[in-house]
């Protein structure tokens, strides 16, 4: 997979990173949680089959998509801007940017212009032109234990020190009730909630969240500064107020190599912004179709059709 470069586009769309950034910037003037969700794609697409644009991918006759699986299905949004950048670049540089590495660019854009760090986003990846429903089911969960997670991660290649990295994400961003009102009334059927919530949060989030009510109500994850890309998500689960259990797990597993990490990165911002965007690259390298393989996709949510070549030209004429 060294086969992603930075200068991919040097020559076929040196506008490329400007492009993405302009829709992007025009898109958070009404919507501030839009980069967000934008990141949260690029993680949702490299963990199924690689980086290869797969979520982005619509039910047809023959694409199961993606987007219907339980982890994406009413929460995984941002497409909308997805096809707006992806129609300037066809304007720009026809037939030349994948999807995949639209995701890989927006996710750096969007961490950039929230006050993250930026970094050069490999690219060369090319789009697939399958989807796989059953495997986006296999998502990480809220809800899932420490060690669940870690294997999930080292799945793809990705160690420890990412997975604690890469929760860092959740500097920004909502949740709905639903990914983690298990902790507020009846936590693992204890009959109290999570004795690892902070009984202040707790409180805000049985407003937010009431018994019997509607569970798609979202809430920031980093209560602290909900969109600005820093270390306060760290902190947070420091003071116990971390919203989902997976986040709060990585400080108060007590004995696990998280804990380090999560002091790590709360003493020292430089060093999560550091360690996130070696972890950003290493997510982004997850098993790219490059080269000839795949195509450049026309339209991000459907398969090109017959008269695309596998470069993406179209050779169809009258
Ligand atoms: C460690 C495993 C992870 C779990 C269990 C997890 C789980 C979740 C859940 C449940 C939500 C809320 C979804 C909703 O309510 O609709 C969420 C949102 C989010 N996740 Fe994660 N996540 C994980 C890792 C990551 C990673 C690796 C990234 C990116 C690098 C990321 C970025 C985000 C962002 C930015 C949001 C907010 C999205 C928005 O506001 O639209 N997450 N995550
Ligand atoms: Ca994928
Ligand atoms: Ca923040």
């Amino acid at each position: 997979h060294g086969q992603l470069r930075t200068t991919f586009y040097d020559t076929t769309c040196p506008k490329v990173s400007k492009i993405v950034r302009g829709i992007i910037k025009e898109a958070l003037k009404k919507d501030a949680r839009i980069g967000a969700s934008l990141i949260r794609l690029h993680f949702h697409d490299c963990f199924v089959n690689g980086c290869d644009g797969s979520l982005l991918l619509n039910n047809s006759a023959t694409i199961e998509s993606e987007k219907e699986a339980l982890p994406n299905n009413n929460s995984a949004r941002g497409f909308g801007v997805v096809d707006d950048i992806k129609t300037a670049l066809e304007t720009a540089c026809p037939a030349t940017v994948s999807c995949a590495d639209i995701l890989a660019i927006a996710a750096e854009e969007s961490v950039s212009l929230a006050g993250g760090p930026s970094w050069k986003v490999s690219l060369g990846r090319r789009d697939s032109t399958t989807a796989n429903r059953t495997a986006a089911e296999l998502l990480p969960g809220p809800t899932e234990d420490l060690p669940s997670l870690k294997k999930k991660f080292s799945n793809v290649g990705l160690d420890t020190t990412d997975l604690v990295a890469l929760s860092g994400a959740h500097t920004f961003g909502r949740a709905q009730c639903r990914t983690f009102n298990n902790r507020l009334y009846n936590f693992s059927g204890s009959g109290n909630p999570d004795p690892t919530l902070n009984t202040t949060y707790l409180s805000t989030l049985k407003g937010i969240c009431p018994q019997n009510g509607d569970t798609t109500v979202v809430t920031n994850l980093d209560l602290t500064t909900p969109d600005v890309f820093d270390n306060k998500y760290f902190s947070n689960l420091k003071v116990l107020k971390g919203l989902l259990q997976s986040d709060q797990k990585l400080f108060s597993t007590t004995g696990d190599e998280t804990v380090a990490i999560v002091n790590k990165f709360t003493a020292n911002q430089t060093a999560f912004f550091a360690s996130f965007v070696v972890s950003m690259i290493k997510m982004g390298n997850i098993s790219p179709l490059t080269g000839t393989a795949g195509e450049i996709r026309l339209n991000c949510g459907k398969v090109n059709d017959d008269c695309t070549g596998s470069d993406g030209l179209l050779y169809s004429s009258t």
